[in-house]
């Protein structure tokens, strides 16, 4: 037996031993030790910042390890590039969307390896054939012609795990999957994940969501500070179990005490009327002083597009967008001075300058305007968001580029919080947050509407919606489809509520 053999004789597909990295000032992971074997499903779990991106790093050629080695079907990682890993069949689909958004859906899937004819020469048609017929047996619903830029995030990232499983892989590695998709979109995911299992690849699945863990995974790790804190069998162990091994101390998910609503006043902003790309139908809306308004509804169905005209990020067609009774400012930075914040679910566009610093990137927030003057206030400050969004670095010195993705999400988060605005807009605020800093956010959210701040949240995340609304908009085929009370609804309700109706199915055809 070798050394990347295990009992039945089976070589693993991917065998990491003894791995270990830091970063200047930072231990990223120390002695880890990982092998899937063929056709397994393999969880990695941990909070923001435990070391899941830097093993990914290391076990897709990225990033070299100080000490230790990765083995892929019995041979060495070396040299240790991306390009060896690529070739020794290591994929990655990662955490962020990298589509090129002027190449056709079709081009973006068969990137890796354009179809020939006898000439050498790409054929267009032929390139589209087998993108399609790719696509249609992933289950992915999306027409290859399509311009890429056009999709939605959430289409956009099915079409990367589209390019990645173009060509037969030996080991993927998904880097959080799910975070910018909704019901439908995850079974499209877990049925393509189900599929690569049956046909013996290796599926290493990193995610902050317990349940998927349970539906896909066949074996766990958790990594805690960048040690491996435990590793099991999933069928041998728990949520409850699980949650201990990912954070030290016990994990305060109280109830979201709330303060009792305040009486209905005036809306602070109204869509009055509104159409705008993105939206079938004129959308009428009110949003008040001190509520949570959750917009509800898959990828596509119209929420990004109304967070966006709130926010002053897209323009109406027709209809008006108020602001206390006038006019909206219609552009983005004429919001923000307004007093609206946005944290959009893309955190790349809400212009985090990698770079800079902590303390730098939450005073330059849109609304921040003196910043330059007064470094010592934007470094408190910014010491002050971090404990708030329970970061785990309190150094707000250090760039923005050495955090985690979901310190990272943090940020932006902080920027609003050190602000003062009377409206905060907030497409998919925890995606990529792990189960401890959400709980923060909430009740830094419910805090701020209990000071009468009306937030609006998009939210694909039944459990969120339901800890956080007073109100819940859902909405269908980009039109509003229903309104619901907050309090009082159920994930199964508003699954229900956000299915096709006859009359969007017989629109659509
Ligand atoms: N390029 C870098 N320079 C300096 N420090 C880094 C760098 N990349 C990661 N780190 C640090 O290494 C540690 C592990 O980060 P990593 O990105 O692996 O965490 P993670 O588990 O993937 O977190 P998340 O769930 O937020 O994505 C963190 O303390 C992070 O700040």
């Amino acid at each position: 037996m070798t050394d990347s053999n295990d009992q039945s004789g089976k070589t693993a597909a991917i065998d990491c031993r003894g791995v270990s990295k830091a970063y200047p000032g930072v231990t990223a992971l120390t002695d880890v030790s990982l092998r899937l074997v063929p056709g397994e499903v393999h969880a990695l779990l941990g909070e923001n910042g435990a070391g899941k991106s830097t093993l990914v790093k290391i076990l897709t050629g990225v990033e070299r390890p100080d000490r230790g080695h990765v083995r892929v079907a019995g041979r060495d990682l070396h040299p240790h590039t991306p390009v060896t890993a690529r070739r020794l069949g290591v994929r990655l689909l990662p955490q962020e969307r990298h589509v090129a958004p002027d190449l056709s859906v079709a081009e973006n899937v068969m990137l890796g390896g354009l179809p020939r004819t006898g000439l050498g020469l790409v054929s267009g048609r032929a390139v589209r054939s087998a993108a399609q017929q790719h696509l249609d047996t992933l289950g992915v619903d999306v027409d290859a012609s399509y311009r890429a830029g056009d999709l939605t995030a959430a289409q956009q990232q099915l079409v990367e795990l589209a390019r990645v499983t173009a060509r037969p892989a030996r080991v993927l590695v998904l880097d959080e999957p799910t975070a910018s998709l909704a019901g439908d979109e995850v079974e499209v995911l877990f049925g393509v994940v189900r599929r690569l299992r049956a046909t013996g690849t290796s599926v290493l699945y990193i995610s902050h969501h317990l349940h998927e863990v349970f539906a896909l995974a066949d074996q766990v790790t958790v990594l805690r500070n960048g040690s491996l804190v435990h590793q099991t069998s999933v069928a041998d162990t728990d949520a409850e179990t699980l949650l201990s091994h990912v954070f030290a101390a016990d994990l305060d998910r109280g109830r979201l005490d709330r303060a009792p609503r305040a009486a209905r006043t005036e809306p602070v902003m109204a869509l009055r009327g509104v159409t705008a790309p993105g939206l079938s139908a004129p959308v009428n809306l009110e949003v008040h002083p001190g509520e949570v308004l959750a917009l509800s509804g898959p990828a596509g169905s119209g929420t990004t597009a109304v967070a966006e005209l709130l926010a002053g990020a897209r323009r109406p067609v027709t209809g008006q967008v108020l602001l206390r009774g006038a006019p909206a400012p219609r552009t983005r930075s004429g919001a923000a001075s307004a007093g609206i914040g946005f944290v959009p679910a893309d955190r790349k566009r809400d212009g985090l300058l990698l770079e800079r610093s902590i303390s730098e990137n939450v005073w330059l927030g849109p609304a921040a305007t003196s910043w330059l003057h007064r470094p010592r206030r934007a470094h408190e400050g910014a010491c002050r968001v971090l404990a708030a969004a329970r970061a785990s670095t309190t150094d707000s010195t250090r760039p923005v580029r050495s955090l985690s993705g979901g310190n990272q999400q943090r940020v932006v988060f902080g920027r609003w919080l050190a602000t003062s605005c009377s409206v905060l807009v907030l497409d998919q605020p925890t995606a990529g947050v792990d189960i401890g800093a959400k709980f923060a956010i909430y009740r830094q959210l419910l805090d701020l509407t209990a000071q009468g701040m009306a937030v609006v949240v998009v939210s694909s995340d039944y459990e969120e919606i339901s800890a956080l609304a007073d109100r819940v908009v859902v909405m269908t085929a980009g039109r509003t489809s229903a309104e619901v009370d907050g309090a009082s609804t159920t994930p199964e309700e508003l699954f229900a509520l956000e299915s096709p109706t006859e009359r969007d199915l017989q629109e659509a055809l």
